[in-house]
């Protein structure tokens, strides 16, 4: 029987998702802000903002009605940015029944509340069973997804069959889902990555090396294992897609938003011209924030991202971020193999 699904949001995404989706026989509704979107979509399809040159298949229906876009619909994929997160799941929550299975596939944290945003729908949308969500996160660029390009990513839920139907619904030869039922993890590795990724950026526009990149990746992986760690995470998570593989994607691809924003703060851009240069949503900024205040609430050390946010929030040069960082106290690589490993005692 043909599945179908809705897709909440038509930025590049949610766009990339819905082609997979069609791409496996689904029949997909998919909601749109705008209704130059859904026009754009019906007449030529193609959503040339967010997906340039990319012809959308023909069992896409796109609408500007939310509820017209769920109705009938037991599959849920919402693909909005984080700070529109919270809104849409209340106006959703009208119309969503209890026994339908939602994914989400955004990578940010709930601004205010500082919680995941799985915990957002739980919020928002109460009748939801908590074993019928699900999380989509890894290295995945949409312009490559559109392109039918080879990628992997991971499903998260704490459920099996509700990771299995979606890695079912998703999975296909170029799309290749893995499951996990770590959904802190998987939902911490996305958000908080793209902090990561702005430091790459600044460094690549400083004219800083490789190096320095590696290093940023590196420790930056360190810092955000630690407040995942934290805040009950499975560690093995950030060896995997949802940590070091969406790492090494968006602080190396010309595609990533928040490496290319990073470029032009590093270039000597303010925050203000870097964002009205961009038509599309730099997660890594609302993240810096939220993690900042969570590393403070948990007394987690977060040099990186505490740099990246006194370049963003605090009036600091990138270069002076960067003399921050390099001139900090020494310290052991990792506190914990330094503890335990008994030649060490003096
Ligand atoms: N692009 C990618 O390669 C990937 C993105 N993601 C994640 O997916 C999420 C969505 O990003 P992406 O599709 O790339 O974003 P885009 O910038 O490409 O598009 C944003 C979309 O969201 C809509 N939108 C903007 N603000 C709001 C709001 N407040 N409420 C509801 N909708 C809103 C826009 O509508 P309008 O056009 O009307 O402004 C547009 O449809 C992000 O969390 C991102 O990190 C994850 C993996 C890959
Ligand atoms: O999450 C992404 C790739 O996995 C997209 O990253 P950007 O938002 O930086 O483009």
């Amino acid at each position: 029987m043909q599945s179908s699904v809705a897709v909440i949001g038509a930025g590049s995404w949610g766009t990339a998702l819905a082609m997979v989706l069609a791409d496996n026989g689904c029949k997909v509704s998919m909601w749109a802000r705008r209704q130059e979107v859904v026009d754009e979509i019906l007449s030529e399809r193609s959503n040339s903002k967010y997906l340039p040159g990319i012809r959308l298949p023909e069992t896409i229906y796109p609408t500007a009605d939310l509820q017209h876009a769920i109705k009938g619909h037991h599959y849920v994929l919402v693909a909005v940015p984080s700070v529109g997160f919270r809104n849409t799941m209340r106006e959703l929550s009208a119309f969503l029944s209890s026994d339908v299975k939602v994914i989400h596939a955004t990578k940010g944290l709930d601004k205010d509340n500082l919680i995941r945003l799985s915990q957002v729908m739980l919020e928002e949308v109460p009748q939801l069973k908590p074993v019928n969500l699900a999380v989509l996160t890894g290295p995945s660029h949409a312009e490559e997804v559109s392109r039918r390009s080879p990628t992997t990513v991971v499903v998260a839920s704490q459920n099996r069959v509700t990771a299995e139907t979606f890695q079912d619904l998703f999975m296909n030869s170029y799309f290749r889902v893995y499951t996990n039922p770590d959904v802190v993890g998987a939902e911490l590795g996305g958000a908080l990555k793209n902090i990561i990724a702005l430091g790459a950026g600044i460094s690549d526009g400083l004219g800083f090396g490789d190096n320095a990149k590696a290093a940023l990746m590196t420790r930056g992986l360190m810092e955000i294992s630690r407040l995942g760690l934290q805040l009950g995470a499975a560690q093995m998570t950030f060896a995997g897609l949802a940590g070091i593989g969406d790492l090494i994607v968006t602080c190396t691809s010309k595609h990533s938003r928040n490496w290319r924003a990073g470029y032009q703060l590093g270039q000597g851009k303010t925050i203000d011209e870097v964002l009205s240069s961009m038509n599309m949503v730099v997660e890594g900024i609302y993240a810096t924030k939220a993690a900042f205040q969570l590393a403070e609430r948990h007394q987690v050390e977060m040099p990186i991202t505490t740099a990246i946010h006194s370049v963003l929030f605090e009036g600091r040069s990138p270069r002076a971020g960067v003399e921050d960082l390099m001139g900090r106290g020494k310290t052991h690589e990792m506190e914990e193999v330094a503890r335990i490993s008994m030649s060490w005692e003096s």
